[in-house]
């Protein structure tokens, strides 16, 4: 039998408080998920769990089902005796999430409990500020710190004017440099990284993400871009495990979910904390920044001091979000299942996320 730290995977004191609620039943993190089928580590090493049928009925559009890096409760500590089931998940920390094709409010939960969301960048072609803004909004909304990683830069000539151009964007978020074709190019990520801290990688498709994590691995274990060429099969070849110990300490998570993260969720006022500063100083609560008269935004703009595409973009996500207005934290905490329960309530969810989204 082995004896699983689980401190190593991330357990902290809060989620084993939390666990002594549920008596005679075993904690453990989702590591993998296959449709119904979870891949778990618990005390005693891996095993398998299947959600139970009571949880799966209630789940109110996939915000109730188990993700990878979850803390979950389930009914026994190993599957030798038959496939375990997860009777509770334990109050997430962070999450990412996306809206389920096709239906109004449905989410679908892609990752939990990630401390440290590194958004990367590459400094080529790839790079774009508009884009950037649009995953520190995400990463805002899912509670994990947002860390910026500019990659590729073997590629960049003017790295001193690129950087200056994201410190306009990055906006509490901090920016590091890396380069995946250099011994050593991922050094400045490392301080972000320690035992028990489960990190996340996104970005667009092709910046050098499983790169990173094969460097912080030590072993080619992501099929990168040549690789998949090669053998022609397609992305992530290779078998790997979603939710992965590092050797030097700390967890990482790679789901193809965090790679194909939409950008449909997000805190605008995370992201945006320097358009809604100036907001508080217009004359008008609720100054739509066009041409009221003490306009604190269109002020700045026209002295410099923001560009004007940064009011554009955050025009242009507010009106995406708009009336979808309930972020995925939202969903969460307010479970969707009990809100939509009447149609009074609906509204009155309605009318806290519009006059959150006026702050
Ligand atoms: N020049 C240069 N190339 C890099 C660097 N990092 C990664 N690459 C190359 O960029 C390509 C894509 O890298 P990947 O690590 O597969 O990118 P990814 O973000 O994981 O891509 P997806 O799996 O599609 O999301 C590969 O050919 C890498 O060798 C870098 O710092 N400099
Ligand atoms: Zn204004």
């Amino acid at each position: 039998m082995e004896n699983i730290n689980l401190e190593l995977y991330g357990l902290t004191p809060r989620f084993s408080q939390e666990a002594t609620l549920y008596e005679g039943l075993f904690i453990a993190r989702v590591t993998e998920q296959h449709r119904d089928l979870y891949k778990l580590i618990g005390e005693r090493g891996e095993y398998n769990a299947a959600v139970a049928g009571k949880l799966a009925y209630s789940a109110a559009g996939g915000a109730d089902f188990p993700a990878v890096g979850d803390w979950v409760m389930t009914d026994r500590a190993d599957d030798s005796a038959g496939t375990a089931v997860i009777r509770h998940i334990l109050t997430r920390k962070s999450l990412f999430a996306r809206k389920a094709a096709g239906t109004a409010v449905a989410t679908q939960i892609i990752a939990a409990n990630i401390d440290t969301v590194f958004i990367c960048m590459a400094l080529n072609a790839d790079f774009n500020l508009r884009r950037l803004e649009r995953y520190l909004t995400v990463a805002f909304d899912s509670m994990a710190a947002p860390v910026i990683v500019l990659t590729k830069a073997d590629l960049c000539g003017d790295l001193a004017a690129r950087l200056a151009e994201v410190s306009a964007v990055a906006v509490g978020a901090d920016t590091v440099v890396s380069s995946g074709k250099e011994d050593g190019g991922h050094r400045d990520i490392l301080p972000y990284i320690g035992a028990g801290k489960t990190i996340a990688f996104i970005g667009s498709s092709g910046v050098g993400k499983s790169t990173l994590i094969n460097r912080l691995l030590g072993k080619e274990l992501l099929a990168t871009r040549e690789i998949r060429a090669d053998d022609g099969r397609g992305r992530h070849t290779t078998t790997h495990r979603q939710l992965l110990l590092l050797p030097g300490g700390g967890i990482v998570i790679d789901t193809p979910g965090m790679r194909e993260l939409q950008l449909d969720h997000g805190d605008l006022a995370g992201a945006f904390a320097d358009i809604e500063a100036l907001a508080a100083n217009c004359k008008y609560n609720d100054c739509s920044h066009t041409q009221e008269p003490g306009c604190a935004v269109r002020k700045a703009i026209e002295t410099g001091a923001l560009p004007a595409e940064r009011l554009a973009s955050y025009e242009k996500l507010q009106k995406e979000i708009g009336y979808e207005g309930l972020n995925s934290r939202q969903l969460e905490q307010e479970k969707i299942r009990r809100m939509f329960g009447g149609l009074g309530e609906m509204k009155q969810v309605m009318r806290n996320a519009k006059n959150k989204h006026k702050r």
